[in-house]
């Protein structure tokens, strides 16, 4: 059809038993920003796999620019103005931001020597298509998550993209570079570019969308024109449900102290930081990328060593150097950087879901009880929900809310007595997220200390009985649990992460304000 850019039709992929897209067709109009929503699994990367030439549908055939093919392969993706940026950006995390911008231009134009004056002239236009200017020279590794997807997209430009397709481009970004970004791919439809833009975070779809395709379990639920659609009649397409998130009531009676954290401090990371916690407490921290709340959680792992301060459990002062050291004593963290810090990607769901506690499935002749370990992981498969085959699954072949949830399970077996989650929702969707809240909720219900690491208020106004504000490495604020339930909680948590007055520095211990 005139006015399309692409047209997909009846595309199917399975793997091993898997439908992850069943018989899906879609139009994607020149100029438009077109939304893919779907819980985790539903066949969305997939589905940009297949239009990148990355893999080959079982059936089905892609119209690009009016040339149909059978079987898409990369190279023909990229002459008809197909670009992918991936979640992890692909870059080249040593070369520079000029480097990184023209090389698959150069590669592409067939050059033979690098000219430094062409790279950098390249780069130049590109980011003044977006408006934006950068030092040309710094490596990759010294640029900001924001400035890097900027990059990508340069990088896209340069390759005279006519269909960008960015993934879960904002996942790792601060509220003000979302804003920044969404602009720019806002910027990018005026000037005729068509984006195909995924995310789980449904308020930054409404922003951008002119056309919404819903997908739920590798089918094609509808496309939707943005303006039809409401918050909550797209998460009843997506799910077939009704979604609410769940409020914690903690509800054990043991007051005692359990878990307390003395003047901790790391100049420069975080400073004094005072913590009282019981059992069954959900302690939210919460503060902007950068404030200290990550280097914090680091620390109690024994990966960021503290320069004074003290960490007791149950009484007793206790020195952690090391992530060892941390379990032994009780704690365990699941970082917010699931895939270079959590997981074991070609390792099976069973073999990263045991891989903390090893020792108890290792028999008396100190030999892994392998049946033991594949019990537990099917017990935390059907409690976490996790779409998968079977637990012999390599984790790189789950889909990213998927692969969430088994390290979530892997510290759960540890039993720790204090559980730290580091933005443990960070690419689930919505109904996976209420899977994980009822999950977080049920085991601090058994008497878990759990510490929440998020910057999603309804989170935490959903899942804490106190929640901590970081900002620029020291406390700042402190809600008890009858000011979460005040109808500005979230206005006062968003005001002091920012700096908008409200600020307190408590000086009492955290949980004493409540009790
Ligand atoms: N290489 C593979 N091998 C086996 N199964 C796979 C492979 N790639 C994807 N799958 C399965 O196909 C289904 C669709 O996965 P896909 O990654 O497309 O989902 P998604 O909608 O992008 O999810 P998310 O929002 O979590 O990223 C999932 O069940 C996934 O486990």
């Amino acid at each position: 059809m005139p006015g399309n850019i692409l047209e997909a039709n009846n595309i199917s992929k399975t793997y091993g038993g898997v439908h992850a897209l069943d018989n899906v067709s879609m139009c994607i109009k020149a100029g438009e920003i077109h939304c893919l929503v779907g819980e985790n699994g539903s066949g969305k990367s997939t589905f940009v796999k297949v239009m990148s030439g990355a893999i080959t549908p079982d059936n089905g055939e892609i119209t690009l620019n009016g040339h149909t093919y059978r079987s898409l392969n990369p190279i023909d993706s990229i002459r008809e103005g197909v670009q992918v940026i991936y979640q992890d950006l692909s870059l080249f995390p040593h070369m520079t931001v000029a480097e990184n911008i023209s090389m698959n231009k150069m590669v592409a134009l067939g050059k033979k020597l690098v000219n430094m004056a062409e790279v950098r002239k390249t780069a130049e236009e590109q980011l003044a298509r977006i408006g934006e200017t950068m030092d040309l020279d710094c490596p990759i590794d010294e640029i900001s998550m924001a400035n890097r997807q900027l990059v990508a997209i340069c990088r896209a430009l340069s390759l005279d993209a006519k269909l960008l397709f960015m993934d879960e481009p904002t996942t790792a970004l601060t509220n003000i570079e979302v804003d920044r970004l969404l602009k720019i791919v806002l910027e990018l439809k005026e000037k005729g570019l068509s984006v195909v833009f995924i995310s789980h975070k449904l308020n930054e779809v409404f922003e951008v969308a002119d056309t919404i395709t819903i997908f739920r379990d590798g089918r094609k639920v509808g496309d939707f024109n943005s303006k039809e659609l409401s918050y909550h009649s797209l998460i009843y397409h997506m799910t077939g449900r009704n979604v609410e998130y769940p409020r914690y009531v903690r509800k054990a009676t043991d007051d005692n102290i359990r878990f307390e954290i003395r003047g901790l401090s790391r100049p420069g990371h975080f400073e004094d930081v005072n913590v009282k916690m019981r059992r069954g407490d959900i302690l939210g921290i919460t503060g902007l990328k950068g404030s200290g709340r990550e280097e914090l959680a680091l620390s109690l792992f024994g990966l960021n060593p503290s320069k004074s301060g003290q960490v007791i459990i149950n009484g007793k002062t206790v020195s952690i150097h090391s992530p060892t050291d941390a379990i032994v004593s009780g704690l365990s963290l699941l970082p917010e950087d699931r895939y270079t810090q959590a997981l074991f990607p070609t390792h099976s769901i069973s073999e990263n879901i045991s891989s903390a506690s090893l020792p108890s499935i290792t028999t008396k002749a100190g030999l892994l009880d392998r049946k033991g370990e594949r019990q537990n992981a099917i017990n935390m498969v059907a409690k976490l929900h996790i779409r998968t085959p079977n637990v012999e699954t390599s984790v790189q072949n789950l889909s990213g809310g998927n692969q969430q949830k088994t390290v979530i399970a892997r510290w759960v077996l540890t039993d720790p007595e204090v559980l730290i989650l580091d933005g443990p929702t960070v690419g689930v969707d919505i109904a996976s997220k209420v899977d994980i809240y009822e999950q977080i909720q049920s085991f601090a219900s058994q008497g878990m200390s759990i510490i929440l690491i998020s910057d999603e208020l309804p989170e935490l106004l959903a899942n804490c009985n106190s929640v901590m504000v970081m900002r620029a490495n020291k406390v700042v604020g402190f809600l008890s649990n009858e000011e979460l339930e005040k109808p500005d909680a979230a206005d006062r948590l968003q005001s002091m992460m920012s700096g908008g007055g409200d600020d307190f520095q408590p000086s009492i211990p955290v949980l004493e304000a409540q009790a």
